[in-house]
């Protein structure tokens, strides 16, 4: 049990019984109120919002000697790498991360990923080829195949799909530590059959200096991971450097640094899309478990930052839910920074009826979004815009961030109503084939030419009609 002094008397909180309170917005969204606090966490939880801490602000006073917005922060840093490589990229890595590295230490040696494995808790191990498996097992059903038809005689059209031949996956490492992350990431490349995969994750405890990290790389077979982290990793597997070989696509979640960087050196190289601060968006009813619910929200909230948002249209369930959450927070062992994150990222909010509930989570497109009433499937595919729905009391979000085969990354900051999560089609290519014979160029001659002829194209028309 955590100790939490009254302030008061002095006495611990479990002592004097009493829960955490917690200021998380409620909204009564009935008769077609508008959902203004949406609108507002939509706006804080985009790339362009105010998800960087106050810490985020002195440390950028202390790099630049002026406190940056993060955009010109990325801008800055982008160019710096694009133009000094490696020197670039290792100030950097000093100066966001203080790491002393240099281009020798910036890869982490092969002989660190066999350690890192071999001192790996055996049980870990067999836990991540299990998930490898249940990953391998629905991105490998999932994966495109090519596609031949002959839509007429002589005519053969193929949609064929390649391998990339090398890509980039960051893993985050600011925060939190994702071995996680590694899975969901490199298992649908290595289906799709990428040639080569290199990872990086920030020079710190939770990224490339964590065993388990390094262990679940070893296990999938990654040799190449690099020591670095937020905009300069991304810039210098964009642009290359000496020391690290520029890729061909980005993948993979991270901050808003991360995030921006991507946006940045895309057209450069492809990207994923953007998987920022984690969100989940509930929706239940009296039929829900308020206890559970409070826990699906916590669990997102935990990211910190990470957004969760209640949208029912039972009022007992959303008191319960609040008491619920009030209660969890005492004994969850990350609440001091879940907290302040459902008050900044988090709602709980009364709506009319299931088809309020059904448009407020269309408009907010949210990453994760969990359902929780009577007729859950029903309103699951009524749904619109999420990057993942979880459909029922026993599946929690936490089975699609762990285990379950989907990949984890998915599209937040609202992405999700024209992105998907990330799969091992986004490690494909396609490209189309097109064959015909005499009779099938004899059979489309005539079309060809005469739009050929509308466009001027008189050269284009010769190609056709010289081989007739
Ligand atoms: N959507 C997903 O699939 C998914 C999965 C896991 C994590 N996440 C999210 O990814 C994010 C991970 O963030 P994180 O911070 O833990 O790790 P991160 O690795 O993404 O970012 C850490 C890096 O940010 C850079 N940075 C930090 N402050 C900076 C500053 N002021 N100026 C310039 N650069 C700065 C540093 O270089 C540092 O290495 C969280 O929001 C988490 O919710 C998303
Ligand atoms: N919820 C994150 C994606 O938004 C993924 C994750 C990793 N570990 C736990 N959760
Ligand atoms: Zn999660």
């Amino acid at each position: 049990m955590k100790k939490l002094h009254c302030p008061l008397c002095l006495q611990t909180r479990s002592a004097v019984n009493q829960p955490i309170s917690i200021n998380i917005p409620r909204v009564d969204a009935r008769n077609g109120a508008a959902p203004a606090i949406l609108d507002q966490l939509r706006a804080k939880l985009s790339p362009a919002g105010d998800v960087v801490s106050p810490k985020g602000r002195e440390l950028t006073l202390k790099v630049f000697g002026e406190a940056l917005a993060p955009a010109a922060v990325v801008d800055r840093i982008c160019n710096d790498i694009q133009r000094d490589g490696d020197t670039a990229l290792l100030r950097y890595c000093q100066s966001l991360d203080g790491a002393d590295l240099d281009a020798a230490s910036l890869r982490v040696p092969a002989a660190e990923l066999q350690q890192a494995h071999a001192t790996a808790d055996p049980e870990f191990l067999q836990c991540i080829r299990r998930i490898a498996e249940n990953i391998r097992t629905f991105q490998s059903a999932i994966l495109h195949q090519d596609v031949t038809i002959t839509p007429k005689p002589g005519v053969s059209l193929t949609q064929r799909y390649v391998p990339l031949r090398r890509i980039g996956v960051c893993v985050p490492g600011g925060a939190a530590a994702y071995p996680s992350t590694v899975l969901m990431t490199v298992v649908p490349a290595q289906v799709a059959g990428v040639g080569e995969i290199a990872v990086v994750a920030p020079p710190t405890k939770f990224g490339s200096y964590n065993n388990d990290i390094l262990a679940t790389c070893h296990e999938l077979g990654v040799t190449e991971v690099y020591r670095m982290g937020g905009a300069q990793a991304v810039a210098a597997m964009a642009f290359g450097t000496d020391t690290v070989p520029a890729v061909d696509k980005i993948v993979g979640p991270g901050n808003l640094f991360v995030a921006l960087a991507k946006k940045q050196v895309y057209g450069h190289v492809d990207i994923d899309s953007i998987a920022g601060p984690s969100e989940v968006i509930a929706i239940a009813d009296d039929t829900a478990n308020p206890a559970h619910v409070a826990a699906d929200l916590l669990s997102q909230a935990e990211h910190s930052p990470g957004s969760a948002i209640l949208i029912s249209w039972s009022q007992s369930l959303l008191d319960a839910t609040y008491a619920a959450i009030c209660e969890q927070l005492e004994t969850l062992e990350r609440s001091d920074l879940t907290r302040p994150s459902l008050e900044a990222y988090g709602a709980l909010i009364l709506v009319d009826n299931r088809e309020q509930a059904r448009r407020m989570t269309d408009a907010f497109a949210p990453e994760h979004l969990h359902i929780q009433c009577e007729s859950a499937r029903q309103l699951a595919t009524s749904i619109r815009n999420a990057g993942a729905t979880f459909i029922g009391n026993y599946t929690p979000v936490a089975l699609g961030d762990y285990a379950a085969g989907p990949s984890h990354v998915l599209p937040t900051s609202g992405t999700a109503r024209w992105a998907a999560g990330l799969s091992s089609n986004d490690f494909v290519r396609s490209g189309s084939m097109i064959e015909f014979d005499q009779t099938g160029l004899e059979n489309i001659a005539d079309d060809v030419q005469l739009l050929a002829e509308k466009e001027g194209l008189t050269a284009h028309r010769l190609s056709v009609s010289i081989r007739r």
